[in-house]
């Protein structure tokens, strides 16, 4: 559905707010040996360029993506590979999606892999987003599962028997060099037993619910202001 243009400005400035929350809270909170867990798309993009403005404060980041590497790496921030980083300090992200529990849908830009990785990692995990991100019951927005290629129509019939309508995301391939099947339709009641049962099936690498590890805290943009929300 096409929004109409002063929506979409509105969302872009509550995703900038967000941002700034997020760069505000980290600088308060860096040590000289930081690594800073750095997410992907729309959202993590503005702070990435909030974190431009104190680059030579930031010891080390590690990213989430092929693309978040390349745009750190272009503001002279500092990326290392996550394998020579004995923690992640913060880790900041955006959402698809989040309920009240701050469980999340991931990896609407096909991330999910690395940043539930990092978000494996990371001492804290705080979440970016904008109040459209916000849900009861996940699964409007079409919950992406990466998958092995040679596994794809496996993993589709695995995901119709859980009640899914599995969709091949045409031409997309992963920063790992996988496939993603985008899942339409599914009310998720219980995240952590969709999560869990999507990994178990053979072929998949992961699937982009954030319940068992969820976001530690939510800053989230309303048009009322900024709000910063702990799980219930
Ligand atoms: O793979 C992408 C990530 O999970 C993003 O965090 C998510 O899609 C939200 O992106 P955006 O901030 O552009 O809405």
């Amino acid at each position: 559905m096409t929004q109409p243009q002063a929506s979409i400005m509105d969302q872009n400035e509550l995703k900038k707010a967000v941002a700034k929350a997020a760069a505000d809270y980290v600088k308060e909170r860096l040590h000289s040996d930081s690594v800073i867990g750095v997410g992907t798309g729309s959202t993590a993009n503005y702070f990435i360029e909030y974190l431009g403005e104190f680059r030579d404060d930031i010891p080390a980041t590690v990213a989430s993506s092929e693309e978040t590497a390349r745009r750190l790496k272009a503001l002279n921030i500092e990326v290392i590979d996550l394998n020579a980083a004995s923690e992640v300090s913060i880790y900041v992200d955006g959402a698809d999606e989040t309920n009240p529990y701050l469980h999340l849908i991931k990896g609407g830009g096909g991330a999910l892999t690395r940043e539930k990785i990092i978000a494996a990692v990371a001492r804290e995990f705080v979440c970016i987003a904008d109040e459209s991100k916000q849900v009861d019951i996940l699964g409007e927005f079409p919950l992406p599962v990466e998958v092995i290629p040679m596994a794809r129509s496996h993993v589709g019939r695995e995901i119709v028997k859980l009640g899914g309508d599995p969709v091949y995301r045409d031409g997309f391939v992963t920063d790992n060099g996988n496939i993603i099947l985008d899942i339409h339709h599914m009310s998720i009641v219980d995240p952590r037993e969709l999560e869990t049962k999507l990994n178990q099936i053979t072929g998949v690498v992961t699937n982009g619910l954030f319940a068992i590890r969820p976001a530690d805290q939510l800053i989230l943009g309303t048009k009322g202001g900024i709000k910063t929300l702990t799980a219930k």
